[in-house]
């Protein structure tokens, strides 16, 4: 089923700048048809890539033809809460998206390190699967490894959430009385 996905997103302000998006997200291009975004300008920290390979701040684009932007949001250190709301809308998981030849004159406008951001898997489940992996590296890393025989798979809960899962052991266990 076509679905779409909204996010409310809260990205809290840091005194110091930790290590590249690790409270924000990595660069990616969205795997949605369509991604609607409500953010707080005045906060800002969502950028975008040109095609020559630099980030800039995100303005407005009016265009009659737009190839999908690779973007980002950097770390928030603003001293204020960024607060985003995106909606995607999405084709079903497991729909096949066709080959399409682009013009020229659209290709022109790519950036040459596209290659590493293709989400080129004709099912669409599999490229937003890679696309996730991408925009949110660390959680990922949280909770996939890749096996010796190049198979993603899901870590053991206890892995990804090693502290947690102590806190529920010691925690007092809920009696239900009839
Ligand atoms: O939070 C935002 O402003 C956008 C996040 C984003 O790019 C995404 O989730 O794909
Ligand atoms: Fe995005």
């Amino acid at each position: 089923m076509p679905h779409i996905r909204v996010k409310v997103v809260r990205y809290l302000s840091m005194d110091d700048k930790p290590a590249e998006h690790v409270l924000g997200v990595g660069p990616h291009k969205d795997y949605s048809f369509l991604t609607i975004l409500m953010q707080d300008d005045d906060v800002g920290g969502l950028q975008v890539q040109t095609a020559d390979g630099k980030w800039i701040a995100f303005e407005r684009l009016i265009q009659c033809c737009y190839v999908t932007t690779t973007h980002r949001i950097l770390n928030n250190t603003t001293g204020r809460d960024r607060i985003s709301i995106p909606i995607f809308f999405n084709p079903a998981t497991d729909a096949q998206i066709p080959h399409v030849r682009i013009p020229n004159y659209i290709l022109r406008q790519v950036p040459a390190n596209v290659e590493d951001q293709l989400l080129q898997d004709p099912i669409y489940g599999i490229s937003a699967f890679k696309g996730l992996a991408r925009s949110h590296m660390n959680e990922f890393e949280r909770w996939y490894a890749t096996g010796e025989d190049g198979i993603v798979k899901r870590r053991e809960f206890h892995l990804c959430f090693p502290r947690l899962e102590q806190l529920i052991e010691n925690s007092p266990k809920l009696v239900h009385s009839t």
